[in-house]
């Protein structure tokens, strides 16, 4: 089921950001092309590793878990809200500051409330700030934060809570998949 994911991380193109060596690939970055077979087989990964019993909500952050989450959500029934960038100013908005290694900002959960049992998914994890921003506005909010996983690990982030991840990778001049949940 992940075949697909290790081969097109470990094949995929890279460039140098200062000494940061980034890997594009079409789960994080939506290039060169989405196969949609590899969206299938990351969004059914996710379905057979996640716990989704009775779960009222999918959380995803824009704007990379909005493909991934769009497919978990057409095959499980289960809505999804997108954590934005932007303001709407809604009742009950929640306002929080996301750092991650190359970026600062705020980030608004809104169409979650108190009691709500929900899931949160990701396409990356790197320094764990976006994940750490999402749990604080969801524990605002008074949601009970079911499972987390993300697609794509990137060395050992800690978001102050366990998370399951497809793959985890090691990154030089090329991608190293290091292990796989399945
Ligand atoms: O673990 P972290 O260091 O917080 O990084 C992970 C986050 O970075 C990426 O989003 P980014 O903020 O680049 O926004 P984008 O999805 O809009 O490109 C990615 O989609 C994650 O949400
Ligand atoms: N696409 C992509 N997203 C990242 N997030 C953190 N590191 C990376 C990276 O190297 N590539």
């Amino acid at each position: 089921m992940l075949d697909r994911l290790v081969e097109s991380l470990e094949t995929c193109p890279m460039v140098k950001r200062g000494e940061y060596n980034y890997f594009i690939h079409p789960i994080t970055d939506g290039v060169p092309i989405v196969d949609p077979a590899l969206l299938r087989d990351v969004a059914a990964a996710m379905v057979k590793v996640m716990d989704l019993n009775n779960v009222d909500k999918i959380v995803v952050v824009e704007a990379m878990g909005i493909h991934i989450g769009s497919v978990l959500s057409t095959m499980t029934d289960i809505p999804m809200t997108v954590m934005r960038k932007r303001v709407y100013n809604l009742p009950h908005e929640v306002p929080v500051h996301q750092t991650t290694g190359y970026s600062k900002g705020e980030l608004y959960l809104n169409g979650v409330y108190k009691g709500d049992r929900v899931v949160i998914i990701d396409d990356v994890v790197s320094t764990g700030g976006t994940m750490k921003a999402l749990l604080k506005a969801l524990e605002i909010a008074g949601a009970e934060v079911v499972d987390v996983c993300i697609a794509i690990q990137r060395g050992d982030p800690n978001i102050g809570r366990p998370y399951k991840s497809l793959v985890k990778i090691e990154v030089d001049e090329r991608v190293h998949v290091v292990q796989r949940y399945i």
